[in-house]
């Protein structure tokens, strides 16, 4: 399976964010997603998740001998950085609702597993999600993203906010779903890009640039890096 993006175009009034957004990701790989601040990351991810609509431009699924599918929300899970929860629920009550509304993706697993496998206190169980921490709002999220296992995940920043212990879990928990998936992941931490990812994006003058792999783990990563981010945005006629 493949995500290909066509010319992804996204303007917020005369700010043009996303120029042309033209890339192959993909099964089996996580790929992180670098930038500046601002440079389009979440306007991406929101608009392939539907969230927003792109001005132009197509995302469409290839499976091997199969046609072309155009992508929709419900083909892309997205792990936000800022997690939305129905507080007034318990995290049990919530896993248990969201299993029971994707229960085509049924794996087996009971509640009581998935929350074990995300590390919960079963002491947290049953308090309500509005006392949780960010952090545990943040493993709930995910792990509702892990349930519904799409063909595509979205995560933003999705480590940042999990103690070491955690983050380490999540870490091979992506690495055990990523088989059959295609995993997009933001993140400003270059460690944790090279130390998860199977390719680094860097997305920069509203474009994806994919860095040559034997770049991930050699020293000049930062300085290319850095040197790409640096550069002056191109003129784009508008007329165009
Ligand atoms: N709804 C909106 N209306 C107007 N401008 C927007 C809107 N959403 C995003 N932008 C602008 O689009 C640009 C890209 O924002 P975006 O949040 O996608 O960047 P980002 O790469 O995720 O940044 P960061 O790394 O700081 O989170 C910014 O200049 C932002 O102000």
């Amino acid at each position: 399976m493949e995500l290909v993006l066509e010319h992804i175009r996204k303007n917020f009034g005369s700010k043009m964010v996303l120029k042309d957004i033209s890339f192959t990701f993909e099964e089996g790989k996580i790929y992180g997603l670098l930038g500046r601040n601002g440079a389009g990351k979440t306007t991406l991810f929101n608009c392939l998740s539907e969230e927003i609509r792109a001005d132009e431009g197509k995302a469409y699924l290839v499976s091997e001998g199969a046609s072309p599918k155009e992508l929709t929300a419900d083909d892309v899970g997205y792990v936000l950085s800022t997690p939305v929860l129905p507080e007034f629920l318990t995290g049990y009550e919530f896993i248990k609702f969201f299993m029971e509304t994707n229960a085509a993706y049924a794996t087996g697993k009971t509640a009581e597993e998935w929350l074990a496998g995300i590390n919960l206190d079963p002491e947290d169980w049953h308090r309500l999600i509005k006392g949780y921490s960010h952090g545990m709002k943040n493993k709930l999220q995910m792990l509702a993203c892990f349930i519904a296992s799409p063909p595509v995940m979205l995560l933003d920043e999705p480590l940042t906010s999990l103690d070491v212990v955690v983050a380490l879990e999540v870490k091979k928990m992506l690495q055990a779903i990523k088989v059959d998936k295609i995993l997009l992941f933001s993140t400003h931490i270059l460690q944790l890009a090279t130390d998860m990812c199977d390719e680094i994006v860097v997305l920069h003058d509203g474009m994806l640039e994919l860095l040559d792999h034997d770049l991930i783990h050699s020293k000049d990563l930062e300085e290319r890096l850095v040197n790409i981010l640096r550069e002056e945005p191109r003129e784009v006629n508008t007329n165009a």
